[in-house]
Parts: structure tokens; sequence; C-alpha cells
């Protein structure tokens, strides 16, 4: 009768042992859900023989998540991958999805080698709902027929053709820009930020090329006011964790404001300019994509995603590019006089005959200094760390660890275009032992060495426009944009560093600025142009 009363005494107090033990489990879950959905993956995974070696060995993995890391943090992912993986290939998470980082050509080289073209692009490249409302169904993000539909609608306009016949309209805003340099009346040299520089220019050509006449003034002031909204939904899209959710993405928050009157406007905007175009008669792409959209070949969301992927999305790649050509320039001043004599001699040769036609001439030959310094700038200065995921649609072995078909891949840009052999040089000086030195010159600025090799040396070692079955849209465009900018500057200035020279080849965290609010590698370095007219 006693132990009953004492049990029934006892019975509140575990009650609420219970309550308190059920919320710490639900708190520990609810905080490791991510880590509890991995092991368990992980552990599924490596049961049924993936993500080991032949061996039996584990991948190496990484810590982080992949989803913000290969953006904001690119740098320290890339060290720490090479630290713990070596030149393995190595795992990292993104959520509860693996990835896997490449950076040596012979894994890239098997991966891009078995039924590329049935490679796919997953849904909203990994990055969740909000990227999906603005980049999901674009060209770069969409798989099969829907991404050949997108493809046969846009690459007629940006053909090497295309491109060649822009080259006018490109040289003329060449020189505009060269005109708004802050030049100081009286000395011959001013100082700009590069990447400043090179900001608005690239996303003014490729305005031109896609919406041509209709793109007066007034309708690119328009354009630049768009951005700076489309600024704030690519930091929610880049940055934001929360807007991964679409649950989250209902309610009323500033991101899904931005997003709802970015879309609104950005319709708009290209209804408007179709409207002009056909009321002014005026030769325009982008209206004749949108006769396609009225055919039903691709839907306005692809037609409105995909024209922004083209000039908002690749705004910050191109003008890298281009900061970083003058940067590379500037800190090797004798690529830059030799490349400046062959800009000369072309100068001098078109002061004899049609100069057009030599210009034209100049920057469509592949056998140039011009041609080698633009390939060497992107391999050594990459505007990206990681590519986006792709991933196999049959299970792969990859650097001897077996990888299950849908596991994503992302490539180390930087790792792979300065660490392969090919970029490694034989010294004719020999060791004590008689050996031939191996010199490493694959985070060297060298241009020159483009002379010596075929495309075929460096088919897998160097990432520029894409490797596998999809390409570039804009590859035509962004050479020449790349060679007629050069050949602007140089005929006019000499470019030196402002400041102390950064400590290293040209590249590398110490001068590169990480901004976390960019997708891109973003330079920070100042430049002096000094004027050639004296
Ligand atoms: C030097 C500058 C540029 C570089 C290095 C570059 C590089 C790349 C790379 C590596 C890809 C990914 C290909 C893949 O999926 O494997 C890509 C895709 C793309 N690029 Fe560029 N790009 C540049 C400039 C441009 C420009 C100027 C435009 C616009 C005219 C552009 C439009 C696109 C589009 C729309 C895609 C998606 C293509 C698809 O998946 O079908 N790019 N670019």
């Amino acid at each position: 009768m006693q132990s009953m009363k004492h049990l029934e005494a006892l019975q509140p107090k575990v009650t609420w042992l219970w309550i308190v033990v059920g919320f710490t489990a639900c708190c520990i879950i609810v905080t490791k859900w991510t880590s509890l959905r991995r092991g368990a993956r992980k552990f599924w995974l490596r049961r049924q023989g993936y993500l080991v070696g032949h061996n039996g060995a584990a991948i190496p993995e990484i810590t982080g998540e992949s989803r913000f890391l290969r953006f904001n943090k690119g740098y320290e992912l890339s060290t720490q991958a090479s630290l713990t993986a070596g030149n393995d290939p190595c795992l990292i998470w993104n959520g509860d999805r693996p990835e896997i980082i490449l950076t040596q050509p012979e894994h890239v080289k098997e991966f891009y080698s078995r039924k590329a073209k049935e490679h796919r692009k997953p849904t909203n490249a990994c990055m969740g709902h909000y990227f999906g409302r603005v980049m999901g169904q674009c060209a770069g993000a969409v798989n099969g027929d829907l991404w050949r539909s997108i493809r046969a609608v846009f690459d007629p306009h940006f053909s090497h053709q295309c491109a060649k016949a822009f080259l006018d309209p490109m040289r003329r805003e060449f020189a505009r820009w060269r005109g708004e340099l802050p030049a100081v009346p009286g000395r011959p040299d001013f100082v700009v930020e590069a990447l400043e520089a090179c900001r608005i220019l690239p996303f003014k050509i490729i305005a031109l090329s896609l919406y041509r006449e209709v793109m007066t003034d007034e309708m690119f002031d328009e354009l630049l006011q768009l951005n700076v909204v489309h600024d704030k939904v690519l930091l929610a899209t880049w940055f934001g964790s929360r807007e991964r959710s679409s649950w989250y993405n209902k309610l009323p928050t500033m991101a899904k404001k931005n997003m709802d009157q970015f879309e609104a406007e950005w319709e708009a905007y290209n209804l408007k300019a179709v409207r002009i175009a056909t009321e002014k008669g005026i030769a325009c792409p982008v209206k004749d994509m949108y006769q396609e959209v009225k055919k039903g070949t691709i839907g306005t969301v692809n037609w409105l995603q995909t024209i922004d992927e083209i000039l908002f999305a690749n705004l910050d790649v191109t003008s890298a590019i281009l900061a970083f050509l003058l940067i590379n320039l500037a800190m090797n001043p004798e690529v830059q006089a030799e490349l400046r004599e062959e800009v000369l001699a072309q100068t001098r040769e078109a002061n004899i005959g049609d100069s057009d036609d030599v210009f034209e001439r100049y920057l469509q030959r592949s056998d140039t200094l011009l041609e080698y310094t633009c390939m060497e700038s992107t391999r050594l200065c990459p505007a990206v760390w990681f590519t986006l995921p792709e991933y196999a649609t049959e299970d792969l072995w990859i650097g001897g660890y077996r990888i299950q078909a849908g596991t994503c891949f992302i490539i180390d840009w930087a790792r792979l275009n300065t660490e392969s052999p090919i970029w490694k040089k034989s010294s004719s000086t020999s060791s004590e032992k008689g050996e031939k030195q191996q010199q490493n010159l694959g985070k060297t600025f060298r241009p020159q060495r483009f002379r010596d090799l075929s495309p075929l040396d460096y088919r897998w070692s160097m990432l520029r426009f894409g490797f596998g079955a999809r390409k570039c849209i804009g590859k035509n465009f962004a050479v020449l944009l790349m060679k007629g900018f050069l050949l602007e500057v140089l005929a006019g200035y000499r470019l030196e560093i402002d400041g102390p020279p950064p400590p290293s080849g040209g590249w590398g965290a110490t001068n590169v600025e990480l901004r976390n609010d960019r997708f891109t590698v973003m330079p920070r370095q100042r430049v002096r142009f000094y004027s050639l007219a004296g």
C-alpha cells in the first residue's frame, strides 16, 4: 500500500522527465537534421559500394556546406580539398546531397568521356527554390528537349557570323568607353580600379547584341535600374539560406518582394522592347526570339530567364575577365610590350590599306599573341571558383572511386587550369644526377606557351567555355569582346600596377577580393594608364 503511494508521488516527476528528454531529443534532431540525413545517406551509399575505391578505402571528404562555400569561400574550400585529398577526387556535402570535387585533367576526362551527351544539370542547380524562380528555367539550368529548344532559339543570334557582324558596334562602344576614362587634362596618366573600369562596358555590349537599336540611352538607363533590383535578387539567390525553401518563399519577405518586383518589371521591359522593335521595324534578336515563344517552341519563362542569364548573371563573369586582362598585362610589362608591338603593327598596316578589314582579320586569327593573351588570362584567372553541378546518368568510376549515377560533380576551375603537367616545362638545367628538372609554370602568366601547344594537348587541362556537350552560348562574342578591348587599350595606353605589385603570379588569395555578395572571383587591383600620345 505504502509503495503504491510512493509510486503515485513519483509519477509527475517521471512525466516531466519524459517531456524534458523528448524535448531535448527533438532539439538535437532539428539542429542536427542535415548531419543525420548526411550520415544515413553516406552509410547507405557505402553499404552499396559507392564512394569507396577498389581497395575499399573511402573517398576523401572535406567539411563545410558546398552550397554556399563554393561561392564565398572558394579559395579556402579549394585549399582544404588540396590538403585533404591531394589530387584525388574529393567528397563534400550540399545539404544531404553528396558532391564530388574534381581537380585533375584525367578525372575530368573520365567524367566527360562517357556519354557526356546524357549528362544532366540538377533541378535548380541544387541551389533551392529561390534560384529556381530567377534561373531555374534558363538555358544553363534545364535539360533534354527543353534545353535543345532554348539553344535552337538563342544560338543563331550568338553565332560566329553574328559576333563578326557585330564588330562595328562593339568598336564604337570601346571608343566611347575610352572617351569616358578618368583622364586628367594636362597629365599623361590616371588610375582606375580595374573591376570598376570594366563593369558597364560588357553589359552595354551584350545588351546591344540582344536589343540592337532598341537599346537607346534611355532604355539602357532603365536596364541599369533593373540591375539594382536584380542585384538584390541575386544576393538572396546565391547566399540566402532560408530562401532555399518554397514554403519560406511564400511568406511576405523582402526577398520575395524584390523577386516579384523584378519578375514583373523584367517581363514588362522585354515586351516593351518587342513592341518598339515591331512598331519601328527594327531588327532585334529579342523580338525574333519572342516569335518562337508565340509559336510555343519555348515558354515565356525560358525566354525571359535566358535573356536574364545572358545579361545580368554573366555581367560579373565578363567584367571580372576583362579586369584580369588589365591586371595581368600591367603585372607583366614584357608580354605587354610584345603584344603592343603586334597591335601597333596592325595599326600601321591599317593606315596603308582598308583599316576595318585589317582589324577584322586580326581579331579573327587564332594564332596571334592577342589570342594567346586572352586564353592565358582566362586560364590563370577564371572568374568563378567552381563550376555549377552536373551529373552522369550511369554509375561511374572516377579516380578509382565508384560514384553512383545522379551524384553531382563540380570542378575546381583554378586548380584544373594551373596544376596540370601540361603547364610544366622541362628546363635544361640538370640536377647532380643529370635528371632534367621540371618547372611548374602553371601559375605564371606566359601567353607565348600556346604557340607550342595544340588544343588537343590541353583538351582536359583547361576549362574555358565548357567541356561537355553543352558549351557557353556567348563564346564567340566573349572572345571578340576580350580581343577588341585589348586592342583599344594597348593602342592608346601603357599599363602599370598602381602601388606595390601583388606578391605572387597575378592570382591567388592575396590579391583577389573575396566579396561575400558575389558568386564570382572579384579582383581588387588599381591599374595606372599612361597615354601613349604623351
Ligand atoms: C570570357 C567570358 C565567358 C566565359 C569564360 C564563359 C564560360 C562559360 C562556361 C564554362 C559555361 C558552362 C558550360 C557548361 O554548362 O558546361 C557557360 C555557359 C553559358 N554562358 Fe558563358 N562564358 C563567358 C561569357 C559569356 C557571355 C558573354 C555570354 C552571353 C552572351 C554567356 C552566356 C552563357 C550561357 C547562356 C550559358 C549557358 C549555356 C547552356 O548551358 O546551354 N557567356 N559559359
